[in-house]
């Protein structure tokens, strides 16, 4: 390779090892049969089909190869379910002609199941539907590729998994493959969550499981890597010498939505902060991996999970917001948070004594997910600086995807003031013609590609549980209560509180302005 040029590792070339044989001598082109389990639900709708339907938009799910089964108990038709997902793939303006004729096209290839969760016959149907269309795309036999997505809530992955096991595996070991993805929340808690990993564990390897976290999908979560280790700018600065406190926020401006009913079994914590953030978390704070192999790269992050101290009770503020409970599926004695600020305190050489403020909420005053690294005052200031701020670094995960570094600079004109300002990489802005994939987009297409890099190992949830589960017992036991907060606030003022105490100093006065075109 010529000296400036960038070697870039294919995905795919990332398998692990027995997959890399398989790969090797069996060329991934055989029919591939992508199976919707939970076909009628939320998320399905939502999220996997219109992902699947722009994999097929992009040339990435080819006609000649692939099929779609939506699976579910729901006594529906094929073109019932055509009918439902239509509306979630149309371009919200309406589209062009052309954009209905790939809808429909694509609506084309999807078949639908209907059967139990948990009975034979259901699951033989299916196979014999997946086998049916392997036989119309001439798949030799073992070279036809099955993907289980698991759009189901997780009480039902056992009996999923072992019907699957029994009757729906791609039928020969010479080659092709059966990947199941499941989605979140993956347990309750480090017991619960051991229990369903070893329940599936018994069924299928690990290398056959691709536990889904859609924030690992972000543009700017995948970007951590490349940011962190293909920049001189950040080895020197990243660590306890020169960063303060590290926030890891989300924040959304509506409440349960509707889903208040499967809300109120998990709280704030299991459904955003023990997964979403802390794989974030992970990202920011792990070592250098040894190369880019998903394995290496995941056993840097069950580090940084393993180092972090247990929670302490002062470091953690609960809310609930106002309202919550007028939701009929939400108890009237509900005690589930709908925010909470945890601090976590990884105890290795790094990161020795700096706070990382993790902080989730619903319905507040605005919608975002960012970290934000604040920076330790400048020793022997002669500008006086301090009062207008510290240096900060934040990635803006969403909305407004950007990177920006919040500066003192000299206030242009005659007198030598000091003011706040940012260098600003936005990418609406500087990538105007790039369209940002949506994360389950791109997840998908891992999966295919048997990219597990972006999905999260069983020992890595074991460790994740393991930091949260004493805090969420003590929640459910009611020995720790949230505080109400006003919808369409910033939370508990308490929380606010938390932060300053463990020496997060907000720059007044200052915002942060997405840059229009
Ligand atoms: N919705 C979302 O935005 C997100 C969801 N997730 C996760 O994705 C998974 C699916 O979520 P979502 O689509 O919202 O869930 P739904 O409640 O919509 O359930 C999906 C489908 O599963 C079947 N189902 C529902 N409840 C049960 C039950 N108790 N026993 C057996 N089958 C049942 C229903 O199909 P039928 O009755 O026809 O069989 C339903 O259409 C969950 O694990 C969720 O946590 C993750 C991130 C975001
Ligand atoms: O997993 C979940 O994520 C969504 C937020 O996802 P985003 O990509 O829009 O940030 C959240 O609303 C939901 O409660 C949770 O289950």
């Amino acid at each position: 390779m010529g000296s400036g040029q960038w070697h870039i590792e294919k995905r795919s070339s990332f398998k692990n090892d027995s997959e890399s044989i398989e790969a090797e001598n069996f060329p991934e082109n055989g029919s591939l049969s992508i199976i919707v389990l939970g076909a009628s639900g939320d998320l399905a709708k939502k999220k996997t089909f219109p992902a699947l339907f722009n994999l097929f938009k992009q040339g990435l799910l080819p006609s000649n190869e692939v099929h779609i089964f939506g699976y579910a108990r729901t006594k529906i038709t094929d073109d019932e379910l055509r009918d439902r997902l239509r509306g979630y793939l149309i371009p919200k303006k309406g589209g062009s002609s052309k954009d209905l004729e790939t809808v429909s096209q694509f609506l084309q290839l999807i078949k639908y199941v209907c059967g139990a969760y948990d009975a034979e016959e259901g699951f033989r149907l299916l196979d014999k539907e997946i086998s049916k269309h392997e036989v119309s795309k001439h798949s030799e036999n073992g070279l036809s590729r099955r993907l289980f997505y698991l759009a189901l809530p997780p009480s039902v992955y056992p009996s999923v998994c072992k019907m699957i096991r029994h009757y729906c595996m791609n039928k020969t070991d010479l080659g092709g493959w059966t990947r199941v993805v499941v989605e979140k929340p993956f347990g309750r808690d480090l017991a619960s969550a051991e229990e369903l990993s070893s329940q599936i564990g018994e069924l299928f390897e690990e290398s056959q499981l691709y536990r889904i976290d859609h924030y690992l999908g972000k543009e700017l979560v995948q970007n951590l890597l490349v940011l962190r280790f293909a920049n001189r700018f950040f080895l020197p600065l990243w660590n306890r010498d020169n960063i303060d406190n590290v926030q890891i926020v989300f924040r959304e401006d509506f409440g349960t939505d509707g889903r208040g009913g499967y809300f109120d079994q998990y709280g704030i914590i299991r459904d955003i902060i023990q997964n979403h953030l802390l794989q974030v978390l992970c990202l920011v704070a792990m070592e250098k991996p040894i190369s880019l192999n998903p394995e290496n790269i995941r056993d840097e992050k069950v580090k940084v999970l393993q180092s972090i101290d247990p929670i302490k009770d002062e470091e953690v503020i609960l809310g609930q917001y106002d309202g919550y409970k007028d939701d009929p599926t939400v108890p009237d004695d509900s005690n589930t948070p709908t925010f909470a600020t945890v601090v976590l305190r990884i105890h290795n050489e790094r990161w020795e004594g700096v706070p990382f403020i993790v902080k989730a909420g619903k319905a507040l005053n605005s919608r975002k997910a960012e970290i934000r690294v604040q920076f330790k005052d400048v020793p022997g200031d002669i500008f006086k600086c301090k009062k207008q701020g510290r240096n900060e670094f934040v990635i803006r995960l969403q909305p407004s995807e950007a990177m920006y570094m919040k500066l003192t600079v000299k206030q242009p004109g005659l007198e030598m003031r000091t003011v706040q300002s940012e260098l600003d990489l936005s990418y609406g802005q500087r990538y105007q013609d790039t369209k940002i994939p949506e994360a389950y987009e791109r997840l998908i297409l891992d999966t295919i590609r048997g990219d597990q890099q972006h999905f999260v190992r069983r020992d890595e949830l074991k460790a994740a549980w393991k930091i949260f589960t004493p805090l969420l017992h003590k929640i459910d036991d009611g020995k720790l209560k949230p505080l109400p907060y006003k919808p369409g606030s910033r939370g508990p003022e308490a929380a606010d509180e938390l932060q300053a105490k463990v020496g997060y100093v907000q720059t007044h006065g200052y915002i942060w302005i997405p840059p229009t075109l």
